[in-house]
């Protein structure tokens, strides 16, 4: 007779991904900050429930690192608003390699929020708001100059919640998977009815990290 549990497969952590040879170029002058960070989230992120077994093998490549490639796009001295941060993903990455940069992180979950406010607390981060809130309610903390968000809902449903928080001429600036121009195309209407023009999708990370990074980069109202 099979044993118990025979054949059954279960989600088991893979054990902490090493540093990769990237990191340093990624992260720069904050590659100690993204070093505690990754190995915070490796220590405490799945007891937290804040990232699941598998991700914390990954956490390197697959989370700090591809958040990080969205900093070159941060607009020096501008406030940030990051949607459905989680675990800091992106927007505290974010704010750890762009220390010029106001970072407000706006997320629904207090468990969420508490891990934000005490992570920003431990690395000493003093550019770092947190916001416990949903991007629908949170118009008065805006206007900002960009928003980003990473797998927090499709466009159609994330265009809506997020144009409203920035000024005319801002920028969304989205991290996206392989069907992102499917996305595009499903919310057409809702770009439209939004104002986002100037839309282009980036792809980061080519050469440097395992997997490629999309970046949904688009501008809302404003002067065309
Ligand atoms: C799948 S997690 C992604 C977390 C993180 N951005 C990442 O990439 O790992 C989605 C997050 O979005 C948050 N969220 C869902 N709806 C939201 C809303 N309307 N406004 C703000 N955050 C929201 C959830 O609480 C959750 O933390």
């Amino acid at each position: 007779m099979a044993e118990p549990g025979w054949g059954v497969s279960r989600e088991t952590s893979p054990g902490p991904e090493p540093e990769p040879a990237a990191a340093a170029e990624v992260l720069g002058a904050a590659l100690e900050l993204g070093r505690r960070y990754a190995a915070d989230l490796i220590e405490h992120g799945e007891r937290l429930g804040l990232i699941g077994p598998l991700e914390v093998g990954r956490v390197w490549t697959r989370h700090v690192l591809n958040s990080a490639l969205v900093a070159p796009f941060l607009q020096s001295g501008g406030r940030l608003a990051d949607i459905g941060s989680g675990a800091g993903l992106p927007g505290l990455v974010l704010a750890l390699v762009r220390p010029d940069v106001e970072v407000t992180l706006i997320e629904p979950m207090e468990r969420r929020t508490d891990w934000l406010r005490d992570e920003s607390a431990r690395l000493g981060l003093t550019n770092v708001t947190v916001l416990r809130a949903r991007a629908e309610d949170a118009r008065d903390a805006g206007p900002f100059d960009q928003v980003t968000a990473r797998a927090v809902s499709a466009l159609r449903t994330l265009i809506p919640i997020t144009a409203p928080l920035v000024r005319a001429g801002g920028e969304l600036l989205f991290l996206k998977g392989a069907r992102v121009d499917d996305e595009i195309a499903a919310a057409t209407k809702v770009l439209q009815k939004h104002r986002v023009r100037d839309i282009a999708v980036l792809e980061l990370g080519v050469g440097l990290l395992p997997e490629i990074t999309r970046l949904f980069r688009a501008t809302v109202g404003g002067a065309s």
